[in-house]
């Protein structure tokens, strides 16, 4: 089939090398609706999910630039609980990025950079599913948030499971040959209505909604079986975990042994447990993904081997699941046991009485309280917000983040995370909205 090529010519460059934008080649030039205010004022110690941290709080105000009138845009909004921010790695450092990473759940195995959520890629947009708080005016406050302070933010699209869960979507359901494990699509896709192998096949279920959080599941085809013998064992050991009547999952297994046990499902990862507080139909973000993976050590590192799809046992799993390679909710990093030292707790104490004790108000801008500040700096560390090199070759180094007004001085022992101290933040957190100036995402 021959692909879609882009109309005309290359993109034009102009004299200082930048390219010029056009909406018909895809060279966007973005004016961002506006920048976050965010509990993380740094990349170290913010969650690389938003699930991690239901705590987590922001506020986003729709520019005047954009708008005259920024609460018209936000009209109707306040009716849905989630929803889809796509924003700016402002913060990457660089532009370049390369085709393979190694994202901190594969403990320093490469993969390619499209099948991680890694800031690092070609246009370095980022998409969040937050809980929308509230909408007020022209702002929304969301929660359940992975990006930091100044962040800017493209877009706001309402999450809606009918159309963003997997389960929910209206295609006919394949036929799956259950004795030869073999799944046979009807022929439908994502967009076109065009048959492109397992990965643009989808089964339906729009039922009765699922129970929260769960992950669904996208039956496996044959076509799709490109690894050899150790890639079939692996897949033969995909497994359905029930971690709880909520939630249900598949994963396949990818030759890492499960460091943690019960870990955080997919569900979990992805829309979080802050998420599931008053939504009716819940899931995961991950769209299906073709195959799943084995780990193959190459020389230094191991890369991450595309495995035998698997069928799932029954038809009615086949309806209502979507794939996820096991190193995504089995990775080899643990689950951490978080600590205050009786130091630290002091600290937190005096920091949330800090505000107006009589009222029972804290010190904290986001957190409405001490036990949320201590939940959040909990829930961070108990992900392990380390990255591999420092995980791996500096584990006795002292680790700092801030979250809100709290600045966090822990270390890490084996298998727990201890604060050490809590301190103010020095500096209040200064928003780099840089006023009417442009984000260019050409390539
Ligand atoms: C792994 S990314 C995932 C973001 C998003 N949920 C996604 O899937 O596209 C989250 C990490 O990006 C980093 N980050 C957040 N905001 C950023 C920004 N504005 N610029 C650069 N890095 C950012 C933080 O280190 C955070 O832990």
């Amino acid at each position: 089939m021959r692909g879609w090529e882009a109309p005309g010519h290359r993109p034009t460059a102009t004299p200082c090398g930048c390219v010029k934008p056009s909406l018909e080649t895809g060279n966007l030039l973005t004016e961002p609706i506006g920048y976050l205010e965010s509990c993380f004022s740094a990349k170290n110690g913010t969650p690389r999910q938003p699930s991690i941290c239901s705590h987590s709080r922001a506020c986003l105000r729709i520019r005047k630039s954009i708008f005259n009138n920024p609460e018209h845009s936000l009209m109707g909004l306040e009716q849905f609980s989630h929803v889809w921010i796509l924003f700016v790695f402002h913060k990457n450092g660089h532009l370049s990025c390369k085709a393979k990473v190694q994202p901190p759940r594969l403990n320093g195995t490469k993969t390619g950079v499209f099948s991680t959520r890694s800031p690092h890629r070609p246009n370095a947009i980022g998409l969040t599913l937050a809980k929308l708080e509230r909408v007020d005016g022209g702002a929304i406050y969301l929660s359940g948030i992975d990006m930091i302070h100044g962040t800017p933010v493209l877009d706001i699209k309402p999450y809606i499971a009918d159309y963003d869960l997997p389960q929910n979507l209206m295609e006919p359901l394949g036929e799956c040959d259950l004795q030869n494990k073999q799944y046979t699509p009807k022929a439908m896709s994502w967009s076109d209505g065009k048959t492109d192998g397992c990965a643009q096949q989808q089964v339906s279920g729009r039922d009765a909604p699922q129970p929260r959080g769960r992950t669904e599941e996208k039956p496996a085809c044959a076509e799709d079986r490109t690894s050899g013998e150790h890639g079939l064992q692996r897949s033969d050991a995909a497994t359905v975990q029930r971690s709880s009547p909520e939630h249900r999952e598949v994963a396949a297994h990818s030759g890492f042994e499960s460091g943690s046990g019960q870990r955080l499902s997919v569900a979990e990862e992805q829309i979080g447990s802050c998420h599931l507080e008053r939504s009716f139909s819940e899931g995961t973000d991950e769209r299906p993904r073709r195959g799943k993976g084995v780990v193959v050590p190459q020389e230094n590192s191991a890369e991450v081997q595309p495995a035998a799809p698997h069928c799932p046992s029954t038809m009615a799993d086949a309806a209502h699941r979507s794939v996820v390679p096991a190193w995504v909710r089995e990775a080899p990093v643990a689950t951490l046991g978080v600590r205050f030292t009786p130091h630290a707790e002091m600290d937190l104490e005096h920091l949330g009485s800090k505000g107006k004790p009589d009222i029972g108000q804290a010190s904290f801008k986001y957190f409405q309280s001490v036990e949320e500040a201590r939940g959040a700096i909990e829930a961070v560390l108990s992900a392990d917000p380390r990255s591999t090199y420092r995980r791996k070759l500096c584990q006795d180094r002292l680790f700092y983040f801030t979250v809100d007004t709290a600045h966090v001085t822990c270390w890490f022992g084996d298998g727990f995370a201890e604060v050490l101290r809590i301190k103010p933040v020095s500096e209040p957190v200064h928003m780099t909205d840089p006023g009417e100036s442009l984000v260019s995402l050409g390539s």
